[in-house]
């Protein structure tokens, strides 16, 4: 008996294009299956004014392939010097649907990002007001703290904080990778969210580490140990509205990640579903998948869910993925979850 399943089309909540040669090699792999995505807006120089943010969908349009359907949806790099009025325009015309906060240094071209919170309390306060959501990279830069602790010193000592000096602010918990990510996302009311990226249900930081640094497995905030890979799993697949799919899809070429400083980010837009549908079969919870994938994230962005649909077909043989994809700027390794996939997406 075949076993298969059909969601409404899903969205991606997290999501690096990049720009140029990468952003044309690889959009076709998310348009493939995603109808929208949030568009990360760390470009360098970063997407800052509702300007830049327009000219950047428009290139992403632009390289979209002919018969796609795709809907980008924009994001601003808040800065300490963002305008609040800028960031109102953009959202009211739609076509910005969120904000995105790095701390400075936090992450892959971050270094445009905040460093003083009062520098950016009108802003903050213009997104509460109109509704505007803000997108958080939640890891401290301190360097005393230790990289794996990053995500849990952060909820407590920044973004706590900043939720309680700014109420009404809604907030998505980018990327949670601990079980104290997911525990302050599931007590914190109709206005925080969070993302769990793909890659996090899967491995550990064993995977990065035993038998030899395998550099396509670090990203950040980086893989932590089984227990919280646990329940990340757990909380994906609850069915709880606040969780929803980010991949946090991140492409660099290969030649960037297989270095002696190689890059942070894992590539995972290419079998993303095959990898989700596999995680929510194993957790007895395929029946919760389309939640996570496709009704959650649009009720958080007060959108409505996507008209269209996909279909999951299990097979005998294993899914046949590319190892890599060869864009203009160079190879990427897609994201190899270690066991085969059956789920397919069928085209
Ligand atoms: N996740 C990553 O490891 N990298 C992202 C940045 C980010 O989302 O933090 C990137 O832009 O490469
Ligand atoms: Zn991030
Ligand atoms: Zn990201």
């Amino acid at each position: 008996m075949t076993q298969s399943l059909t969601l409404r089309r899903p969205d991606d909540w997290h999501l690096h294009l990049r720009d140029g040669a990468m952003l044309q090699g690889v959009l076709p792999e998310t348009a493939r299956h995603f109808g929208r995505a949030i568009i990360m807006p760390n470009l360098v120089p970063p997407v800052v004014t509702g300007d830049q943010a327009a000219a950047y969908r428009d290139r992403i349009l632009a390289a979209l392939p002919e018969g796609m359907a795709f809907q980008p949806l924009m994001t601003l790099y808040l800065t300490e010097t963002t305008d609040p009025a800028d960031v109102r325009a953009a959202a009211e015309s739609g076509l910005v649907r969120a904000v995105k906060l790095y701390p400075a240094g936090a992450t892959t071209n971050s270094h445009s990002g905040v460093r003083d919170f009062d520098r950016v309390r009108g802003v903050l306060e213009t997104m509460a007001e109109i509704g505007l959501p803000l997108c958080v990279h939640g890891e401290v830069t301190t360097h005393e703290v230790d990289i794996f602790d990053r995500e849990a010193v952060f909820i407590d000592t920044v973004l706590d904080p900043l939720r309680r000096a700014t109420p009404g602010l809604r907030v998505v918990m980018e990327h949670i990778t601990t079980e104290e990510g997911v525990a302050y996302a599931s007590d914190g009311g109709p206005d925080l969210a969070a993302t769990i990226t793909t890659h996090h249900l899967i491995i550990n930081r064993n995977h990065i580490l035993v038998g030899g640094i395998k550099p396509h497995y670090y990203c950040l905030p980086v893989a932590k140990r089984e227990k919280h890979r646990l329940a990340l799993r757990a909380a994906a697949t609850s069915g709880a509205a606040c969780y929803f799919l980010g991949t946090d899809s991140a492409p660099h070429v290969d030649a960037l990640k297989e270095h002696a400083c190689g890059c942070a980010g894992c590539f995972t837009a290419t079998n993303t579903m095959s990898c989700l549908a596999h995680v929510f079969e194993e957790e007895g919870a395929l029946d919760r998948l389309e939640g996570f994938t496709s009704l959650n994230g649009p009720a958080f962005y007060r959108l409505p869910p996507n008209e269209g649909t996909i279909r999951l077909v299990k097979q005998a043989a294993p899914v046949a993925y590319p190892e890599k994809i060869l864009t203009g700027a160079g190879p990427v390794t897609v994201f190899n979850p270690g066991f085969p996939l059956h789920w397919a997406v069928e085209s």
